[in-house]
This record gives structure tokens, C-alpha cells and sequence, in this order.
């Protein structure tokens, strides 16, 4: 069974067509990037497939995941089916973590309330998981706002692979990191994940780094997809083409002598 399914995927905000009927499967453990310029459509897609659409978007289509149909379904489908089928890291985990708790409780959470384990086990493994993600000893203890951007998006990851869901989407997970830091989370991304990956991003290089697959939105469609190593090098779409020379434009510019 494909870890996500989106077929005829409409998502409408405001009377606006954001996402305008994508077609799209992630292979079960199967990495994809989703690309595509500012306004395209691509966090409204993320969010649709983590079953986290804002009030104001109303989605059309099938969102399937494993087994579960989103669009459409129950608040307590979407509720039973985050964290256990998919999990979302976001752009901005300040956000998305609690400022009072320490931060080792969050990451323990989803381990007592998904997988059932006892407190002292879920703290155990919350360890191994922040250590995993390459924080140091003691990190369980703190609060968000004693770490850094860079630390607090490795404890969301931490929180994510906590879930153990078949699919991870993660929107533009380093958005907010300066190029070094957001290297060693993209490597210890690449590293920890074992389930299927949605990763959006506007960053060719953070698509190479961890996705094998892509496919490229423009005005909430879907215009260009295949094998990254094939999509850049050859883009057929001038879209991707226009990605593809934005990032090849980034060159140091030399002074004329
Ligand atoms: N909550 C919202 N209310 C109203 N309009 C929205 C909302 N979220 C997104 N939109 C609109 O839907 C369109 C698609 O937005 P989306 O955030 O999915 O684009 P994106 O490709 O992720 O862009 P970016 O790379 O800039 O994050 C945009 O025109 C945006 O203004």
C-alpha cells in the first residue's frame, strides 16, 4: 500500500484555487521533495496530506493516507490519524513546542500516548531519540526557549520520529536556519528517517540532499515530476527550468579588474 495517495486534490482559500487538482503517490518508504515558486500551492498540499488545513481552506479530492481517507473525514479521523500515519515537522518549531514543557517530555509524548509506553521507558527513549538527532546529554531537560533555532527543529524532528508514522512531511523544515545549521539537520534527516518523506522545500540543495523523487507545483498544479537527478539536470517545464536557473545563478560575482 502507497504510504500517501492525492488524486484530483482541489483546495480552495478564500475563493482562491491554491491547490488545483494534484495527482500524486509516495511509495511506501519512498522520499519525495515537492518544489515550486512562493504562492504555488505546496504548504497548503503539505498541510491537506498532514490533515492540518486552516479553517478557511476547503479541500476537494482524495487525501489517502495508508489506508485512511482525510478529505472529508471526522475531526476524530484526522485526530487518530496524525502522529500515527503521518507527522509533520513544520518551518517553525518554536510553534510548534510547548515554551513551558522540557523539551525530553515533548519528545516523550507521542511514545506514551501512541505506543503505549510507560513514563520512565517513553523518557528512556526520548533520550536515545534527542541524542539520535545529535543533541547533547541533558538536552531532555530543557525548555525551548533555552535552545537554539537550529536545537529546537532537531527536538521537533526528535518529536516526529517519536511518532514512528509511515510518512513524515516536513515544510521547508530549515527555512528559518542559517545555511551550516540546516546542512547538519537536512544530513541528520537524511539519516534518521526510515518511514516515506514529503518534503517541501524551495532549496534544490536540501531536495538533493535527502529526496530521490520530485515533482514541481505551479499555480497548484502539478507541472513536472520524476527522479531528482533527472529533473534537474533536464527539466522539461519552464518552471522547474526557472528553479533550476535561480539556483545555478547563485555564483559569486567577480569584480572586473
Ligand atoms: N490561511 C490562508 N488564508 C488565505 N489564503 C491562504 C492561506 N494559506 C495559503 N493561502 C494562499 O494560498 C496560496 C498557496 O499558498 P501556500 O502557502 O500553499 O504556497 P507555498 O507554495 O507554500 O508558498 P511559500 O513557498 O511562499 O510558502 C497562496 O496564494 C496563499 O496566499
Amino acid at each position: 500500500m502507497p504510504a500517501l495517495e492525492l488524486l484530483d486534490l482541489r483546495v480552495v482559500v478564500d475563493g482562491h484555487p491554491a491547490v488545483d487538482g494534484v495527482d500524486m503517490v509516495v511509495g511506501a518508504g519512498e522520499r519525495w521533495g515537492l518544489i515550486g515558486a512562493s504562492g504555488a500551492g505546496k504548504s497548503l498540499t503539505a498541510a491537506a496530506v498532514a490533515g492540518l488545513l486552516p479553517p478557511a481552506a476547503h479541500a476537494t479530492g482524495s487525501v489517502r493516507v495508508g489506508d485512511t481517507e482525510l478529505v472529508g473525514a471526522a475531526g476524530s479521523t484526522l485526530q487518530r490519524t496524525r502522529g500515527r500515519a503521518v507527522t509533520l515537522v513544520a518551518q517553525d518549531s518554536a510553534t510548534a513546542l510547548h515554551p513551558l514543557v522540557p523539551v525530553g517530555r515533548q519528545v516523550a509524548a507521542p511514545l506514551r500516548h501512541l505506543h503505549g509506553l510507560t513514563r520512565r521507558a517513553a523518557a528512556t527513549r526520548a533520550d536515545d531519540l534527542l541524542a539520535e538527532v545529535g543533541l547533547p546529554d541533558g538536552t531532555a531537560r530543557a525548555r525551548p526557549a533555552q535552545l537554539s533555532g537550529g536545537q529546537r527543529q532537531r527536538v521537533a524532528l526528535a518529536a516526529a520520529l517519536a511518532c514512528d508514522a509511515d510518512l513524515l512531511v516536513a515544510d521547508e523544515p530549515t527555512a528559518a536556519l542559517d545555511p551550516t545549521v540546516a546542512r547538519d539537520l537536512l544530513a541528520q534527516l537524511d539519516r534518521s528517517i526510515h518511514s516515506a518523506l514529503l518534503l517541501v522545500t524551495h532549496d534544490l540543495t536540501a531536495l538533493t540532499a535527502v529526496c530521490e523523487h520530485v515533482a514541481v507545483l505551479d499555480h497548484g498544479r502539478i507541472v513536472e515530476r520524476g527522479p531528482v537527478a533527472t529533473v534537474l539536470t533536464d527539466p522539461q517545464h519552464e518552471r522547474t527550468r526557472a528553479l533550476v536557473d535561480a539556483a545555478r545563478s547563485l555564483v559569486p560575482r567577480t569584480r572586473p579588474a
